[in-house]
């Protein structure tokens, strides 16, 4: 068992290795299990039962953690931030452009990109595929929700200098701290000007257009908000912010793990791709095929499960809250980690392997596991806006790749995991891409 220091807690145990560390501590406390992160007492919560408590059936019960409370400076009042009236609010003028109708209007934007961007790989080439995800789904939230294109180094070095600011959520008073010119807060304010400065030109070049492309933007820019006034530019700067940071890296981890998954899977991967040839005619699918590739889906149910992307929720408790015999004070920090759930052999037998028959009718089946033993996109009131937009770009743009492109792994460049925010492969996923 480790030792709590003084003052800081666990926080530098959890800072080195923030898996391990929430590995061993299920291992060693079991699903109810009790630390400290400098000032605040976390509880961690991993059991499918509390996982639906605390977000759905007491969710009124907790706001968001430390991590996203402190995203506020980036993102201010949008939707991943933004509590009680404000966020429903903001989730009612959102939600039409999630529609299923509208999610099937973007799927040829997302081949398109998926199409260029396997395009663009050059046959027997070592190339990072996590930075192409990255590109291709940064520029298909720009254009399907904000109607236009951003510059992509923008956006990806915004993020980055936004996620490394993820090491400072824990430290008393950093709320405070955020204004000093050191570090990662130099750079968290450097994300955040250049963000800023990027979302506030396309708004403004809306505004004046006047132009309704349709997209989700303009209905933000040109609508009302139901009493007739418009938004805020404020409220459209959050909005549109969140839109673009949560709308693409998440979907561009699952996207590349999935590749990594196949890659190590040769025999998988020639089975996606004879699932893939035999519905795709021409050299790309079309958006129909989405609901017509079961295998592509369980390979991305499976790296949805072995690497969430968000590998850990985090709430504070705003009253008192029991478990068992155990009360969570109000303040208290609860996290709910999906890497602990996701892996957890009671629901998921060999758990580290890579198996998407699990998610197959005629496969392992799913009948005895608890519903919430998987939540990649979290639950309850304030789940994932974005979960079918995100189903959809993930298994077309597997499919687009898989017609094109059989991966290998590169040898000497395993994958090596770096959760932040979200979790992301440290240092880029390399694979070499063989034409088929
Ligand atoms: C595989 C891809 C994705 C994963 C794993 C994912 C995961 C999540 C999770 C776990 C939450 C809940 C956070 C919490 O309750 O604290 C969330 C919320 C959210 N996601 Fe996603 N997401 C993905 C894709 C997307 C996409 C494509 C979009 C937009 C186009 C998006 C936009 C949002 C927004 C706006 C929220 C806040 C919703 C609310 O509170 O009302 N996400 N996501």
């Amino acid at each position: 068992m480790r030792r709590s220091l003084p003052v800081v807690g666990d926080l530098p145990a959890f800072q080195s290795d923030r898996l391990r560390f929430i590995t061993s501590t299920h291992r060693d406390q079991g699903d109810v299990a009790r630390f400290r992160l400098g000032p605040f007492p976390v509880w961690q919560l991993a059991h499918p039962d509390l996982v639906r408590s605390v977000l759905v059936t007491d969710a009124a019960g907790f706001r968001k953690g430390m991590v996203l409370q402190r995203a506020r400076v980036v993102l201010g009042d949008g939707l991943l931030t933004a509590e009680g009236d404000v966020h429903r609010h903001h989730r009612d003028l959102v939600q039409p452009a999630f529609h299923s109708r509208r999610i099937t209007g973007y799927a040829s934007v997302m081949i398109e990109r998926a199409a260029d961007t396997a395009g663009a790989w050059v046959p027997r080439e070592p190339l990072d595929v996590h930075a192409s995800t990255v590109r291709m789904t940064v520029e298909t939230a720009a254009s399907t929700l904000l109607g236009t294109s951003v510059d992509v180094s923008t956006v990806e070095e915004a993020l980055a200098d936004f996620l490394s600011a993820y090491k400072l959520a824990f430290l008393p008073f950093s709320e405070k701290l955020q204004a000093l010119p050191v570090g990662p807060l130099r750079r968290l304010q450097r994300g955040r000007q250049r963000l800023h400065g990027l979302v506030d030109s396309v708004v403004a070049e809306r505004a004046a257009s006047g132009h309704d492309g349709g997209d989700l933007l303009s209905a933000l820019v040109l609508g009302s908000d139901g009493d007739g006034a418009a938004l805020s530019s404020q409220e459209l700067r959050d909005e549109a912010t969140t839109l673009l940071l949560a709308g693409h890296e998440t979907t561009a981890n699952t996207l590349a793990y999935a590749l990594h998954l196949l890659a190590a899977h040769p025999s998988v991967q020639g089975s996606v791709q004879d699932e893939v040839d035999a519905v795709v005619t021409g050299d790309r699918p079309v958006a129909a095929d989405a609901d017509r590739l079961p295998l592509c889906r369980a390979v991305v149910s499976e790296a949805l499960r072995m690497y969430p992307p968000s590998w850990m929720m985090g709430r504070q408790a705003l009253v008192e809250y029991s478990v068992g015999s155990q009360v969570i004070q109000p303040g208290d920090l609860v996290l709910l980690p999906q890497w602990i759930v996701h892996h957890d052999p009671r629901w998921w037998p060999q758990p580290y392997s890579f198996d998407p028959s699990r998610w197959l009718s005629d496969g392992a089946g799913s009948a005895d596991r608890p519903r919430w033993a998987f939540f990649p996109f979290g639950a309850g009131l304030r789940r994932c806006i974005g979960e079918g937009f995100a189903w959809t770009e993930a298994v077309l743009g597997l499919a687009t790749i898989a017609r094109r492109w059989r991966l290998r792994p590169v040898p000497g460049r395993p994958l090596r995991l770096e959760p932040l925010i979200t979790l992301r492969p440290r240092g880029g996923l390399w694979l070499i891409p063989e034409p088929r």
